[in-house]
């Protein structure tokens, strides 16, 4: 006996067609940033389903940029190697060594096995990081911390972390005339002449500002973010965001993920959402449904 449950019927096929049409129209010749977390990978069905969605945001007309972190990734590699991972304000402190090895998992084997997903789901993905067509310079990273029990204020040195100082858009306007889909490591080179690893987040927030994008969507593994209580929040305003940040409950690797979001939004971006990269199909739910979730970043209201 088949499962009817499973199959939907040609009315229901054609009910969420007319309904994800419009949102499609509405993203159309647009550019819609994809970060792609590295908390969020590593389930191979999962992985599938990312790239089959932005295989089919390119083929609805829409101009998909994959931006791809990897810090777990990094750790195991780390680990591997007898090198030990440490972190401060959420950004992994590094230094020379760190920074070979970081290049060459980002760069190297993650960016390769997106590429090949994407590939697999039917289309042309081509793999960058900043250092490609001049496309990112970045600075070493100027970083504070502020206790939140002494609330004493120190400078942080975090060796080859670096923060995007400038975005150079040619590239990536040729590759959306293009076939191809462009997914970048976080890692570009300084004017020193040095190479700097830098966040993912902080990364796919300056690409999304530099090409004025109508959606940044960061995929995590968690529903968004959470209060004191584990609840999702569902809309954050940028003050509200900040008392967060300040007041502990949002720590680690979402603090970068939410600054970006607040940066992102006074660059001009119109909408910010965190999601759960753990839920099949999160970018197509996200994008051509009215079942977005996860939260989304609002500017304050006057
Ligand atoms: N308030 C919060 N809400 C949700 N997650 C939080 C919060 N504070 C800290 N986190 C942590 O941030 C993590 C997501 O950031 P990160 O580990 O950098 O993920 P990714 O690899 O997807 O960028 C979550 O798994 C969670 O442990
Ligand atoms: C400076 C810094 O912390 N860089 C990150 C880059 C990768 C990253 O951001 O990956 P996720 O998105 O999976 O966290 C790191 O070394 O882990």
């Amino acid at each position: 006996m088949s499962d009817k449950s499973s199959t939907p019927g040609p009315e229901t096929e054609a009910h969420i067609l007319a309904k994800a049409l419009p949102y499609m129209q509405r993203y159309e010749d647009k550019s819609i940033v994809v970060k792609y977390g590295g908390n969020a990978m590593g389930d191979a069905s999962l992985g599938q389903a990312f790239a089959q969605d932005i295989a089919l945001l390119k083929q609805s007309g829409v101009n998909p940029v994959v931006v791809h972190g990897g810090g777990p990734q990094i750790g195991a590699m780390l680990t591997r190697m007898g090198i030990e991972s440490k972190f401060e304000g959420g950004l992994r402190v590094t230094d020379r060594a760190t920074v070979e090895i970081v290049e060459m998992v980002l760069a190297g084997s993650i960016n390769k096995e997106i590429v090949a997903m994407i590939n697999a789901a039917g289309e042309w993905a081509i793999g960058l990081c900043g250092k490609d067509g001049n496309m990112v310079f970045a600075e070493k990273a100027r970083k504070t911390i502020t206790d939140p029990d002494s609330n004493i204020e120190r400078i942080l040195d975090l060796g080859f972390v670096g923060e995007p100082v400038e975005v150079d858009r040619t590239l990536l306007d040729l590759l959306a005339k293009s076939e191809m889909i462009p997914v970048i490591a976080p890692v570009a080179p300084g004017r020193d002449g040095h190479t700097y690893n830098i966040n993912a987040d902080t990364f796919a927030g300056a690409i999304a500002g530099a090409l004025q994008a109508s959606r940044l969507l960061f995929l995590t593994d968690v529903p968004g973010v959470l209060d004191k209580n584990g609840e999702l929040i569902k809309q954050l305003t940028v003050s509200e965001a900040r008392a967060l940040i300040k007041d502990g409950t949002i720590s680690g690797g979402m603090i970068p993920k939410v600054e970006t979001c607040i940066d992102a939004l006074q660059r001009g971006v119109k909408g910010v959402v965190i999601v759960n990269g753990k839920v099949p199909h999160a970018v197509l739910l996200e994008l051509f449904t009215e079942h977005g979730a996860g939260t989304l970043i609002v500017h304050d209201k006057d």
